[in-house]
């Protein structure tokens, strides 16, 4: 089987992404993830350019990587100046890797532009200062910096510069499409030509300013590049580099060619949350292969089918790349969404059932008025359970009053007063809060806490309000959407109504009867069936029983 080696920039060209930085403890962590995912080379960083860099060389010693080679980045020497004199080039010879990765100019215009030197100059740059790394014992891989735009002003030069790379003792010539404006036609085109006048493999590193940093990466793979370069989710410089999360399944599940060990990649989906995580960036639900909605059907055309075979709507199998298939209910589900989403509760239902219906025309009918439930798996729930099934809501709101004060040069105050049924009891109690939500939600959790005391491991995650007609100003009605966790797991709930403290409830209150549904309460319920059915719960909240 053919196959390419994978060559990781994240912790380098990723690193060169708006809004990332990482800390030298984040770059470990990151190779080592890297390393078990079987990649063949982790480019640490340029130990020419900062301390924090130098110092992840100095502590990743400490933590040997057991499959990849660790590679530190930098430049030619400088314009006249000896290659062993360069500190940039020293700094990657006491970085102590076993590999240097050097980038040269392929382009002549920016020979004279940005470098201002002859291209014998740089010929005599790239020639020394790859010749000399090689001398120093480390491996030495060449990247082509604009080899494509070169090669189309200028291909002779463009060839000479890597043949000088060649011949000097790279171990490969890795073809950049730095600015990412080529096309795959012209990269497979341009890659062939290159390897024509090389006798080392040539590898592709591909920026994504037209969207076709991965398409260009398979055009040369598919022209004979043995060696990619990308990054984990595609951070990198301006637009991104190759996302690696895409290349890799496709050269491997698509183009049958070996990359990562076979059996790691249904680990891809963890690797990417698990580098969106230490960036700090928000994993991208719509990112191919890994992303939440790679995976999630929609319309009801495409879960009837999928429902018959899942290859009428899914180019692989999401577990393959450890990803899963979701169908989401909405407005333009049909009933085989709703009969994938009753297996998936483990209830039944018939296709032709009159409770299916109900639901489904329920369903398209709050969408109609500003509910969103595809993401609101908890309110779903909670509506087919109140529809049938044996459903006992944990409460029942009898009254809510709301109380802000707003007084110049003093703090705002909020306090929820808040009466419910719980059971055969009556619970009437109130609580201050940051805000009138706040307020609210902590005397729903005052009031319930002694009845389930794991209300207490319910954390409200996320608080969304959107104005549904922006055209009725303040009046408008507004979708709340809340995302509630228990450490275990994560569930949403909506509400909607031109009242922003009703949306909020409807929401607040789905999130907690849903957790209450999930939770472990259920398990031990007996002791609460105690408090709600006769033993006056100790607490804050008055209790009066009816
Ligand atoms: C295509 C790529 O992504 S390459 C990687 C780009 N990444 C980075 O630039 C991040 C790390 N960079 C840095 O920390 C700094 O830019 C440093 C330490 C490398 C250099 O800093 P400074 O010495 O202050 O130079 P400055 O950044 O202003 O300019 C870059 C210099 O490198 C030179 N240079 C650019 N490419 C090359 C090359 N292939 N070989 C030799 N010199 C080069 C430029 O001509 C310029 O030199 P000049 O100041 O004599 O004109
Ligand atoms: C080397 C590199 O990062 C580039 O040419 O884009």
């Amino acid at each position: 089987m053919p196959s390419v080696k994978i060559y990781d920039t994240t912790l380098r060209d990723g690193a060169q992404a708006e809004g990332i930085s990482f800390s030298v403890e984040d770059k470990i962590k990151i190779a080592l993830r890297l390393d078990k995912m079987g990649f063949h080379y982790i480019e640490g960083g340029w130990p020419g350019s900062n301390p924090k860099d130098l110092e992840f060389f100095k502590k990743i010693r400490h933590c040997p990587l057991r499959h990849a080679r660790l590679a530190a980045f930098g430049s030619t020497r400088k314009a006249g100046a000896a290659a062993e004199n360069d500190a940039s080039v020293k700094a990657i010879i006491d970085s102590g890797v076993q590999v240097a990765t050097i980038f040269g100019k392929s382009w002549d215009f920016h020979v004279f532009k940005a470098l201002g030197v002859t291209l014998e100059e740089n010929l005599a740059m790239i020639r020394e200062t790859v010749a000399y790394l090689k001398s120093r014992g480390l491996e030495v891989i060449y990247d082509a910096e604009h080899f494509f735009d070169g090669c189309k002003a200028n291909p002779a030069y463009a060839l000479e510069t890597i043949r000088a790379a060649a011949e000097s003792g790279a171990s490969a010539v890795v073809l950049c499409d730095t600015n990412g404006g080529t096309l795959p036609a012209e990269v497979k085109e341009l890659v062939e030509k290159a390897r024509s006048v090389l006798g080392v493999p040539v590898g592709i590193h591909a920026h994504n300013d037209g969207e076709l940093a991965v398409a260009n990466t398979l055009a040369a793979v598919q022209a004979g590049a043995e060696q990619v370069q990308g990054t984990v989710n595609g951070y990198g410089e301006r637009c991104g580099n190759a996302n690696l999360c895409s290349v890799i399944p496709n050269l491997t599940l698509k183009c049958g060619i070996e990359t990562i060990p076979r059996e790691k990649l249904v680990h891809l989906t963890d690797l990417s949350h698990f580098v969106s995580e230490v960036a700090n960036i928000s994993p991208n639900p719509h990112q191919p292969f890994v992303g939440a909605s790679a995976f999630a059907h929609k319309g009801g055309v495409h879960v009837s089918a999928l429902l018959k075979d899942s290859r009428t709507y899914e180019h692989i199998s999401p577990g393959e790349v450890g990803n899963r298939r979701r169908v989401l209910v909405s407005e333009l589900s049909g009933m085989s969404n709703l009969l994938y989403k009753y297996k998936e509760l483990n209830l039944d239902i018939e296709r032709q059932s009159p409770e299916g219906k109900r639901i489904l025309e329920d369903i398209k009918k709050l969408e109609s008025q500003g509910f969103q439930f595809e993401d609101a798996e908890g309110s779903f729930e909670l509506l087919v359970r109140k529809t049938n099934h044996g459903y006992r809501d944990p409460f029942i709101l009898e009254a809510l009053r709301l109380l802000v004060e707003i007084k110049e040069n003093t703090p705002a105050y909020s306090e929820a007063i808040i009466k419910m049924r719980v059971g055969d009891r009556v619970v009437h109690t109130a609580a201050e809060g940051n805000g009138p939500v706040n307020a609210l939600d902590n005397a729903l959790r005052k009031a319930l806490y002694d009845f389930y005391p794991c209300i207490g491991s319910m954390h409200l995650t996320d608080y969304k309000v959107r104005v549904l007609e922006e055209k009725d100003g303040t009046g408008a009605a507004v979708r709340v959407h809340i995302q509630t966790g228990d450490g275990k797991r994560s569930w949403g709930t909506v509400g909607v109504s031109r009242n922003i403290i009703e949306a909020s409830w409807q929401a607040l209150a789905d999130s907690i009867s849903y957790g209450l549904l999930k939770g472990d309460h259920l398990a031990r319920n007996g002791e609460e069936e105690k408090a709600v059915n006769g033993k006056k719960p100790a607490g804050n909240g008055s209790l009066q029983t009816n």
